[in-house]
C-alpha cells in the first residue's frame, strides 16, 4: 500500500489537564500518514481516486477547533477514528506534538497506529 501523508500540520484547540490549559486555545503539530493506493488515480489522473490530503488537512482543523479533550491521547484517538471513518483509510499512523508543555524539549505527546495496511 502507498502512503498519503499530511507533515507538521499546525492545528489550535483548548486541550490540556490544568485549569491554565483550559481557557484558551494552544498549537499542536499534527504528522499524518494514510495507507492508500495510488495506482487507480495516478493511471487517470483524477482527483477523484485518490485520498485528498487537503480535505483531511481541513477536517482535522474543524475538529481541533471544535473539541476540547484534556489529553493528547484522546485528541489522537477520536480524531484516527473519524479519519478512518470518514475517507476510508484502512490504515494510520499518527502523530501529535505538543510543541510547549514541557519547556526544556523541543515537542512531547502521542505517536499511535491504527488498521491494517
Ligand atoms: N501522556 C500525557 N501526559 C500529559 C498530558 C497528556 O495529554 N498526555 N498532558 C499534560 C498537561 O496537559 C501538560 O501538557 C501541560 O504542560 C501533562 N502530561
Amino acid at each position: 500500500m502507498d502512503i498519503i501523508f499530511i507533515e507538521r500540520l499546525a492545528v489550535d484547540t483548548v486541550i490540556g489537564v490544568y485549569d491554565w490549559e483550559r481557557t484558551a486555545t494552544q498549537k499542536l503539530y499534527l504528522d499524518v500518514q494514510m495507507a492508500w493506493d495510488i495506482k487507480p488515480a495516478a493511471s487517470s489522473d483524477n482527483i477523484a481516486l485518490t485520498l485528498d490530503y487537503a480535505a483531511v488537512s481541513e477536517y482535522i482543523q474543524q475538529f481541533a477547533q471544535a473539541k476540547q479533550y484534556e489529553l493528547v491521547e484522546t485528541f489522537a484517538e477520536v480524531l484516527t477514528r473519524e479519519i478512518m471513518d470518514r475517507f476510508n483509510v484502512p490504515w494510520l499512523r499518527l502523530k501529535i506534538t505538543k510543541p510547549a508543555a514541557v519547556p526544556a524539549a523541543a515537542g512531547v505527546g502521542v505517536e499511535i497506529e491504527r488498521g491494517c495496511r
